[in-house]
């Protein structure tokens, strides 16, 4: 049984680094956005928020960045309480909504010398920590012109610019690859993964789980306001995974599954398939074996790879326990 001082966040293992939120609820008259939700982001890791369209991560995101009142629960931003002392967690705080508003008549550049010397900064450090910033998400050439005729992506790397100009230790992010070219996205993931290497605390939400699968080290898998699983990526081993096996001699591989030398669940309607089959293995270890049963078996295996991406397998996975 859990006691009162065990759910305190930070008497929990690593509660008192990063970002630690224990019973979260919230709710916008009768519908309530968010209705238990239990989460923790390490530093030096990203960790991704997973979930459907309204299951709210965009409110859990606005909790955690100090900016909407949880009705219930308790967050900590590396051991501060951002409800009794909202100053203190935001100057530790990079916030990136999933849209930018801008004071349109500024230019990129301006935005980000005033929000740096709302932080704090004095301007000469401020224009200096600009100028890197507009350097790091590539728009020094539009630093000039004003932020309201910058595309739907270009805003995007503005606002990762302007979440990043008090060099926060939490780095909060809505969305932020949406109106990325390919490009840029990659560019985002080699920032992201840059940042939690030198010790910060990454959280980012995203509807790409693909991307998610590269980047990040942990996931939160929200639905209907509730957090319903956590999962280390590096688990990816121990994990049962859906393999797609491809053959040039299908009778053969159907062959060689069912004599079932392997322990492998053949998932797929072979009358269905074209040229391969779907087999469920319970992790690395066991596909590597079955890989190696069906070159002994001497079926012509052209491809044998996961189904889907980690994350994108759990997700469906959730969605199939759902009622
Ligand atoms: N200000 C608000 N007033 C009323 N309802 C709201 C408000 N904000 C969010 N909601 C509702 O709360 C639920 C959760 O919304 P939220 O934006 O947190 O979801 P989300 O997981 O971020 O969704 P998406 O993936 O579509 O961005 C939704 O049903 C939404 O309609």
């Amino acid at each position: 049984m859990t006691t009162g001082s065990e759910r305190e966040p930070e008497k929990l293992p690593g509660g008192a680094t990063g970002i630690t939120a224990l019973g979260l609820a919230r709710s916008f008259g009768s519908v309530s956005a968010v209705k238990n939700i239990d989460f923790h982001a390490a530093p030096g890791e990203v960790t991704a928020l997973i979930g459907p369209n309204g299951s709210g991560k965009t409110t859990l995101l606005l909790m955690l960045a100090s900016l909407l009142r949880p009705d219930a629960g308790t967050i900590r931003i590396h051991g501060i309480d951002p409800i009794k002392d909202p100053r203190a967690a935001r100057a530790r705080l990079g916030w990136m909504p999933d849209t930018l508003g801008v004071w349109e008549a500024l230019t990129s550049r301006e935005i980000l010398v005033t929000m740096g010397a709302l932080y704090g900064l004095n301007k000469a450090t401020a224009r200096i920590r600009a100028g890197e910033l507009l350097e790091i998400v590539n728009l020094t050439e539009l630093a000039d012109t004003p932020a309201r005729v910058l595309s739907r992506g270009q805003s995007q790397r503005l606002s990762l610019a302007r979440a990043l100009i008090n060099d926060p230790e939490v780095l909060l992010l809505d969305e932020p690859a949406s109106g990325l070219d390919p490009g840029a996205r990659v560019q985002l993931r080699t920032l992201l993964r840059q940042l939690a290497t030198s010790g910060k605390t990454v959280v980012i939400s995203s509807h790409v789980l693909v991307e998610l699968d590269e980047m990040a080290d942990s996931a939160v898998f929200l639905t209907k306001g509730r957090s319903v699983r956590s999962q280390r990526l590096d688990e990816a081993g121990t994990q049962g995974r859906n393999y797609t096996v491809t053959s040039l001699d299908l009778p053969a591989l159907r062959r060689a599954l069912e004599a079932g030398n392997v322990d492998a669940v053949y998932v797929s309607n072979f009358e269905n398939v074209g040229g391969d089959a779907k087999v469920k293995v319970a992790g690395e270890t066991q596909a590597a074996a079955l890989l190696a049963s069906l070159v002994a078996a001497g079926v012509p295996v052209t491809a044998f790879a996961p189904s889907s991406g980690l994350l994108e397998e759990t997700y469906l996975s959730l969605e199939d326990e759902m009622p």
